[in-house]
C-alpha cells in the first residue's frame, strides 16, 4: 500500500506479524504450539450443560450466540493482532436443535480482510455423545473491524493463507456477500418506498386479528464487568442474548406458545456500550407470516448522566424471525396480527420488506448443488413425461404458504419457500378471454417478443397439438455465457367450466440439441402458466416457476430489491396480450 494513502484516509497498516503468527503469549514455543498458533483457525468445543439450556432443555438460542461471538472476535484478533470489534452479523438460521448432554463444536475464521474490515465465518456443529452422529446448526458471517484508535481506523493486512479449495471459495465468496450487506439498507429503503402498496394486502380487517401492542416487550439491563469483553465494550454475544430473552417473550405474547428462535436477521452493531451502561430493550411483533413471525428489538444505551437526562444512544435494532415450536411446526400457523399506529405500520410493512430481502440473500448465496433435471425425451415416455409435467404445474400451484412480495395495479408477486426450494408467482390480471391467452402463451415462439430473458425459441418437435418441444437462448447475465434451455411445453383445456387452462413447461433432453459450448446449458424443472376466467372478457393470469439455478440469475436481481425485471416482464406480457393482433393467434 503506498504509504501516503494511509494518511489520507486516516488509517494506518498493521505491521506486526510477529504478533500475528502467534510468537507473542506463546508459551510453549515447541514445534506442535507453533503450528496450532499458525492455524487460521479457532475451535472451541463445549458441552452443553443445564445452565446453558432453556426450559424445553435445548440450548439457548442467545447462550450460542455468545459463543458465536466471543469465537468470531477472536478469529478477528488472531488476524488482526489487535483488539477487534463486532461491525454486523448476517442473517443465521438455525438449523439443528441441540439439546442439554449434546456436544457443540464451533469453528471460526477469517476468510477475508477487506479494508479497515474483514469477514469471519462461523460453523457450528452439534454431535450426539451415545450415537457420534454430527449435524450441523449453523453458519454465520460476522464482521470485524480492528478497534479503531482515537479517530484513527486501522488497516488490516490481506489473508494471504488460502490453502484448501474451500479457502479460495470462501475467499471468493466473502467479497460477494459484503456487496449483500453493504446494499442491505439501500435494499431495504428502495423497497420500502413502494412498499404503500402492500397496505391493501391485510390488516385490520378479520376480527381475529391480534394486535401487535399486546406483545410489546421492555427489559433492562445493567452492564457489569462479567458482561464485557476483554476492552471493557458490552460483548455483542451478551447484547444478542439480551435481545433474544426480549424478543422470546415478545413472540411468546402473541397467542400463548413457546415459540422457537428460527434465524436472526442481518443486523449491525451501531455503537459501542460499555461497563456501567444501562441498556433498555423494546421488543415487539411487527408481523406474523404463515408459518413464521417476526420480532423487532430496539436496543438503548444510557450511561449515568444519560440516564438522569433520558439522552439514549440506539445502539442496535436487531429482527428475530420465530418458528411455531418445532414438535408443533408442521401443523401450527400463526393468527395474523393489526396495527393500531403510523409506527405500527411502518413496521407491518417493513417486516414483509425484510422476509423478501432475507429470502433473496438465502437463494442467492446457497449456492445449492443440484442433481440433473432434465428427463431423456423419447416416444416411449411421452405420455408419462406430459402428465408429469402438467401434474407438477397443478401440486405447485396448489401449494399453501404462498405469500406477497410485491404489489402493484393488476400484478402481484408471491414467494413460496418449502425446505430449501423457492418458487415464484407472478399473478397479472389481464383484459382478454382466458382461451385467448392460453393459446397465446402456449406458442413460445412468441415470447421473445415480449419476455425479455427469451433471446430466441424456436420449435424442435411438435409431438401432439398439445405438446411441443423447444430450444430457448437467453441472455447472458453476471458475465457468464448465455443460457440455453431445452423445454417440454405441454398444455391441457379445462375439462369442465371453472378449471383453469394449463402450460406446462419442464426440463428434457434431446440428441437433436446437444449442449452448445456458447451456451450455459441450464434447467427448469417445474414452470409455467395457470390461466383462469375472471370475467367474461377478463382473465388471472398466474405464472408459476420453481427456481433452479439455472433460474435464479435471472430473477436475483429481482429477489433482492435491485430490479424489477419480474414486474416488467409481467407488464409486458399483459400489454402482449392485450394488443396482439386476431393474425397471431389465427397463425397458431
Ligand atoms: C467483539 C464484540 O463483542 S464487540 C461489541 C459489539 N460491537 C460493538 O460495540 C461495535 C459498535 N460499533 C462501532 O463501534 C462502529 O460502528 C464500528 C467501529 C464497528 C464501525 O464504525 P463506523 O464509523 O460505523 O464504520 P465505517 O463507516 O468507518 O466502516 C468501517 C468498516 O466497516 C464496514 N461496514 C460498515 N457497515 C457495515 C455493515 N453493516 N456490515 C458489514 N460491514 C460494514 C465498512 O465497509 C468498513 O469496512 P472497510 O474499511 O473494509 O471498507
Amino acid at each position: 500500500m503506498n504509504p501516503d494513502s494511509s494518511v489520507l484516509n486516516g488509517t494506518v497498516d498493521i505491521v506486526n506479524e510477529g504478533h500475528l503468527n502467534g510468537t507473542a503469549g506463546d508459551s510453549s514455543g515447541t514445534e506442535e504450539g507453533k503450528s496450532f498458533n499458525m492455524m487460521p483457525e479457532v475451535e472451541m468445543c463445549q458441552s452443553v450443560l443445564p445452565c446453558h439450556a432453556n426450559h424445553k432443555g435445548g440450548l439457548s438460542a442467545g447462550q450460542l450466540l455468545k459463543w458465536i461471538d466471543i469465537i468470531a472476535c477472536l478469529a478477528a484478533e488472531k488476524h488482526a493482532g489487535l483488539p477487534c470489534v463486532t461491525a454486523s452479523i448476517d442473517d443465521i438460521q438455525f438449523e439443528e436443535t441441540v439439546r442439554v448432554g449434546q456436544i457443540i463444536n464451533i469453528k471460526a475464521k477469517v476468510n477475508r480482510a477487506f479494508n479497515t474490515s474483514m469477514e469471519v465465518g462461523i460453523r457450528v456443529v452439534v454431535q450426539d455423545v451415545l450415537t457420534g452422529v454430527l449435524k450441523r446448526v449453523c453458519v454465520a458471517y460476522s464482521t470485524f473491524v480492528a478497534k479503531p484508535v482515537g479517530t484513527q481506523k486501522i488497516r488490516l493486512k490481506p489473508v494471504d493463507c488460502l490453502t484448501t479449495a474451500e479457502d479460495h471459495l470462501e475467499y471468493a465468496l466473502a467479497s460477494e456477500r459484503r456487496r449483500l450487506r453493504l446494499y442491505n439498507e439501500d435494499a431495504f429503503t428502495k423497497l420500502m418506498q413502494d412498499s404503500h402498496l402492500l397496505k391493501g394486502v391485510a390488516n385490520g380487517k378479520e376480527s381475529s386479528q391480534i394486535s401487535t401492542e399486546r406483545t410489546r416487550v421492555q427489559s433492562i439491563e445493567l452492564v457489569l464487568p462479567p458482561h464485557a469483553n476483554h476492552h471493557g465494550n458490552t460483548f455483542g454475544g451478551q447484547i444478542m442474548a439480551w435481545m433474544e430473552n426480549a424478543a422470546t417473550v415478545a413472540a411468546s405474547r402473541l397467542y400463548g406458545t413457546y415459540p422457537t428462535l428460527k434465524s436472526v436477521d442481518m443486523f449491525k452493531f451501531r455503537g459501542p456500550s460499555s461497563v456501567g451502561d444501562r441498556l433498555v430493550f423494546k421488543a415487539i411483533v411487527n408481523n406474523t407470516f404463515q408459518k413464521s413471525l417476526e420480532v423487532g428489538v430496539r436496543v438503548e444505551a444510557y450511561d449515568c448522566e444519560e440516564w438522569t437526562r433520558g439522552k439514549a444512544r440506539h445502539i442496535n435494532s436487531a429482527f428475530l424471525i420465530y418458528n411455531a415450536s418445532s414438535d408443533k411446526a408442521q401443523t401450527q400457523t400463526f393468527p395474523s396480527v393489526k396495527y393500531t399506529s403510523k409506527d405500527g405500520q411502518r413496521r407491518y410493512l417493513a417486516a414483509i420488506v425484510r422476509k423478501r430481502i432475507r429470502l433473496a440473500r438465502k437463494h442467492i448465496l446457497s449456492s445449492k448443488e443440484e442433481g440433473p433435471l432434465s428427463v431423456p425425451w423419447d416416444k416411449s415416455n411421452q405420455a408419462y413425461l406430459s402428465y408429469n409435467n402438467v401434474a407438477a404445474l397443478t401440486v405447485l400451484a396448489g401449494k399453501h404458504g404462498w405469500e406477497v412480495n410485491s404489489s402493484q395495479p393488476k400484478i402481484r408477486v408471491y414467494m413460496n419457500e418449502e425446505l430449501d426450494t423457492l418458487s415464484v408467482q407472478v399473478e397479472m390480471h389481464v383484459t382478454v378471454s382466458s382461451l385467448q391467452a392460453f393459446f397465446l402463451l402456449s406458442d413460445l415462439s412468441l415470447r421473445p417478443s415480449w419476455d425479455r430473458h427469451y433471446s430466441s425459441c424456436e420449435e424442435v418437435q411438435v409431438v401432439n397439438e398439445d405438446d411441443k418441444l423447444y430450444h430457448i437462448t437467453c441472455p447472458a447475465v453476471n458475465k457468464d455465457k448465455p443460457r440455453d434451455f431445452v423445454v417440454l411445453m405441454s398444455r391441457r383445456q379445462p375439462c369442465k367450466e371453472g378449471d383453469s387452462y394449463i402450460v406446462a413447461l419442464r426440463s428434457v433432453t434431446v440428441a437433436s440439441v446437444p449442449p452448445d459450448p456458447d451456451y450455459m446449458r441450464s434447467e427448469v424443472l417445474c414452470a409455467g402458466f395457470l390461466i383462469k376466467d375472471a370475467s367474461r372478457a377478463t382473465c388471472k393470469v398466474s405464472y408459476y416457476n420453481q427456481v433452479t439455478s439455472g433460474v435464479l440469475p435471472y430473477i436475483a436481481g429481482n429477489l433482492a430489491g435491485w430490479s424489477k425485471s419480474m414486474e416488467e416482464t409481467a407488464s409486458s406480457c399483459i400489454e402482449f396480450l392485450e394488443n396482439v393482433t386476431d393474425q397471431k393467434i389465427c397463425a397458431f
